[in-house]
């Protein structure tokens, strides 16, 4: 690593660390938005206009000979998770912590505004720092908005951190990179009662557990063996003490097709469950879909394009990538404008969404020196 390397690792490393501390949920990244919003002050302003959309920011850098607009997304909220990485510079918000990475995603955004800042590119590029990837949803609602609507560019970029790849890698495909994604939220609702009265209540323990494993059949029995699908309940909630029969019961997870057709199967078939376990044990269901997220969708010769820079670059290695069930909002951006979301590789053993997700910090630097290049060729 040279000096000039040497001296960007270190301020992306730092500013990495205190971003990481202080993860925010969606739309209330309030910190989040004014570390960002300092740190674009700080940038030469001559070619540079800023703004602010909710919690999140847009950077428009003004080309010097611009025929079109380029955009690059970096999300930055936080998640529900109870950090157990043991690192110095751990989260210091109780049970929040960046286990998606996009403290990586916006450390690496604001480096590009920084050098674009100072090194005019041909194009306009757009930045933009969008809150609430994690939930409810900031992309479909920031799409829409006049603030990006005014600066809208013709193509998009978006990377996402990805543990099982290597340091120094890129990767991704053409078509459909992401699945169509949706919350669930399912409420039970019986009688509860004395633990040795079970036969004058209705359990919504037993009735809840009952549930969780029928959904499990949703996909081995109603999804075609050669589409792909998931229904996870990552959360369960019921009960207030040992003896005390339950009369609330809470699950919450997500439903992951690649396609609308498969979605819409999963939601009647869980609906049609949920009738039965009203019928079996005698409750009430409510059913609360949440956000949903539409696929992320690659165009296809901005694809080839991303794929041929990132083959000829020093600074990466392209790795072929299958479809992944993750689910992203850029999926929106890319609805109405093409572009590319790719995957780097920070080679982490724990993987996104774990407590102990720690990503290699190599990872940032490799990611800006070649998306500067990527960004200034175009
Ligand atoms: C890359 C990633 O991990 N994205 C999240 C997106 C969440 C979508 C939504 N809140 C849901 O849970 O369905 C993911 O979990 O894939």
């Amino acid at each position: 690593m040279n000096q000039q390397d040497h001296n960007l690792q270190e301020r992306l490393v730092a500013r990495r660390r205190a971003l990481h501390q202080i993860p925010e949920p969606g739309f209330k990244e309030t910190k989040t938005q004014q570390f960002i919003l300092d740190v674009i002050k700080a940038c030469p302003q001559d070619h540079l206009q800023m703004k602010t959309w909710k919690t999140g920011v847009l950077v428009k850098i003004k080309g010097s000979q611009p025929t079109k607009t380029i955009g690059y997304r970096a999300d930055i909220d936080g998640l529900p998770v109870v950090e157990e990485t043991s690192l110095p510079f751990s989260s210091t918000h109780d049970g929040m912590m960046h286990a998606c990475g996009h403290d990586f995603h916006m450390t690496i955004g604001m480096a590009l505004v920084e050098h674009f800042a100072v090194n005019q590119p041909k194009q306009n590029i757009v930045f933009v720092f969008q809150p609430a990837e994690e939930g409810p949803g900031g992309a479909k609602p920031l799409l829409a908005s006049e603030e990006f609507q005014t600066w809208k560019p013709e193509e998009m970029y978006a990377l996402h951190i990805a543990p099982e790849l290597p340091v120094g890698t890129v990767a991704t495909k053409p078509g459909i990179l992401f699945a169509n994604t949706s919350e669930l939220f399912i409420d039970f609702l019986g009688k509860g009662g004395h633990a040795a009265y079970p036969h004058a209540t209705e359990d919504m323990v037993v009735a809840a557990s009952h549930y969780v494993t029928q959904l499990q059949s949703i996909v081995a029995r109603n999804i075609s063996p050669l589409d792909s699908a998931v229904v996870t309940i990552g959360k369960i909630e019921a009960g207030t003490k040992q003896n005390i029969i339950a009369e609330k019961a809470r699950i919450e997870g997500t439903i992951r097709t690649l396609s609308i057709e498969s979605m819409n199967e999963i939601k009647s078939r869980i609906e049609g469950m949920a009738r039965g376990i009203e019928e079996s044990f005698q409750c009430q269901l409510s059913i609360d879909y949440g956000a949903n997220y539409c696929q992320v969708f690659n165009d296809a010769d901005l694809t080839e394009a991303f794929v041929q820079s990132a083959e000829n670059s020093q600074h990466v290695t392209f790795e072929d990538c299958d479809k992944a069930m993750t689910g992203e909002d850029f999926g929106y951006f890319l609805e109405e404008i093409p572009g590319v979301m790719f995957w780097l590789g920070v080679n982490s053993e724990h993987g996104l969404h774990s407590n102990k997700l720690n990503p290699d910090e190599k990872a940032l630097s490799v990611a800006v020196n070649y998306l500067t290049e990527f960004l200034a060729s175009k």
